[in-house]
């Protein structure tokens, strides 16, 4: 059967269903920021069964008023359907992290994003995302301005509840990583090198994974003041504040995560030539090893490509910059002078590439 459009009626159920479901999706980060607020995650992790009871949940959160527990499986359910909880309907009702949900855990071994899922629901990023319709229609460079008035990074150095925030979601990104980092997976990136500048490094936590695992590797980490702060380095740990753009440390390579994909490409070419001033050569050793996206590398993973569109629009909104195609990344370095690159491996959504002086 037909309607006047030719859209057959069991087209459009699918696709109000469809739209029930956008309609509705804004309320899956909140529920997630609530599960991680109530320590959930944390409590399964750590139960001495892997399967935990209903009632011995709500017994063991801490927070929980009496008159919400009747909401706790509500909760439950819809978290069990984003993928984050098994249920085990079988031993009476039972939950278990499933390996998503592991990934909420508190200072997991394996590393946590935690703290990413609590930086995408701060009101400050919420508001930047409820203005790009506004940004539209002004002439300010990114959405974040319009929100907020400033940049992201002057607005980081301004308000340290929400700095600090961020350099969190940073911090539990980098710890996931690290471990990757320093595994057989990316052997032969580090090994040999004298001295390493983290630029933009945060508050350290990938060049702290990597001094721990290679002792006679002298690590730099250059950020922002702010961002630096009291952070007192220590052995072949030390910590530099300054601008990227002003003065770079000397040594044998550098290391870039994260960081281009906040700048335009003039911004990207000036910092990479600076880089490259300050390197070895490459019989030395000189290179610089990005950490970054590669857009459209993993095409047959459509919920990755799906992730990296979303980061490409979030760099586009928060630093009018952007997410870049192998063309793209190989036009910036030859624009700034570097003679090769490798792309070393894939690491899920970003991938590490070794440019070379
Ligand atoms: C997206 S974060 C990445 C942090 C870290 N590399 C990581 O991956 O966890 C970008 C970093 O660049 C730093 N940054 C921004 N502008 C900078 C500048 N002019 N000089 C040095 N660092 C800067 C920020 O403070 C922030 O720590
Ligand atoms: C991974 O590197 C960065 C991520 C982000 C970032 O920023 C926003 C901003 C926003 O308004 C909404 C969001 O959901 C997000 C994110 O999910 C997200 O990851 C920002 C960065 O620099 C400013 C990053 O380098």
């Amino acid at each position: 059967m037909a309607n006047n459009n030719n859209i057959c009626a069991y087209e459009l159920i699918e696709a109000e269903a469809q739209s029930w479901d956008y309609i509705l999706s804004y309320l899956r980060p909140s529920c997630i920021k609530c599960a991680i607020q109530l320590g959930i995650p944390d409590i399964l992790h750590k139960n001495a069964h892997p399967i935990m009871s209903l009632s011995d949940l709500i017994a063991a959160l801490p927070n929980l008023n009496p008159s919400k527990t009747t909401f706790i499986p509500i909760l439950m359910r819809v978290l069990v359907d984003f993928g984050l909880f098994n249920y085990h309907h079988q031993q009476g009702d039972g939950y278990s992290l499933t390996s998503v949900g592991r990934l909420l855990v508190e200072n997991h071994l394996s590393g946590s994003n935690r703290s990413f899922f609590l930086f995408a629901q701060h009101p400050v990023v919420l508001n930047t995302a409820a203005s790009v319709g506004d940004w539209l229609k002004d002439d300010l460079r990114t959405a974040f301005e319009t929100a907020h008035g400033k940049s992201h990074w002057d607005y980081c150095g301004e308000d340290a509840e929400f700095n600090g925030v961020f350099n969190d979601a940073m911090a539990g990104d980098s710890r996931f990583i690290s471990n990757l980092l320093i595994s057989d997976c990316c052997a032969g990136v580090f090994e040999g090198l004298t001295s390493l500048v983290d630029i933009g490094g945060g508050t350290g936590a990938v060049a702290m994974a990597i001094a721990g695992a290679f002792p006679s590797l002298k690590c730099i980490v250059l950020d922002l003041p702010h961002v630096i702060a009291d952070r007192k380095g220590s052995g072949n740990l030390e910590f530099v504040a300054g601008s990227m753009f002003d003065k770079i440390p000397n040594a044998n390579a550098i290391l870039l995560k994260w960081i281009l994909h906040n700048w335009n490409d003039e911004d990207c070419v000036k910092l990479l030539k600076k880089c490259k001033e300050s390197i070895s050569s490459k019989e030395n050793g000189g290179k610089v090893i990005i950490i970054d996206m590669i857009m459209e590398d993993n095409c047959n993973n459509k919920q990755l490509v799906q992730s990296q569109h979303l980061m490409d629009l979030i760099m586009r909104i928060t630093c009018a910059s952007k997410e870049r195609t192998e063309k793209e990344w190989e036009k910036l370095f030859l624009e700034a002078g570097f003679n090769g690159y490798k792309i070393i491996t894939s690491l899920g959504i970003r991938s590490l590439i070794e440019i070379y002086p």
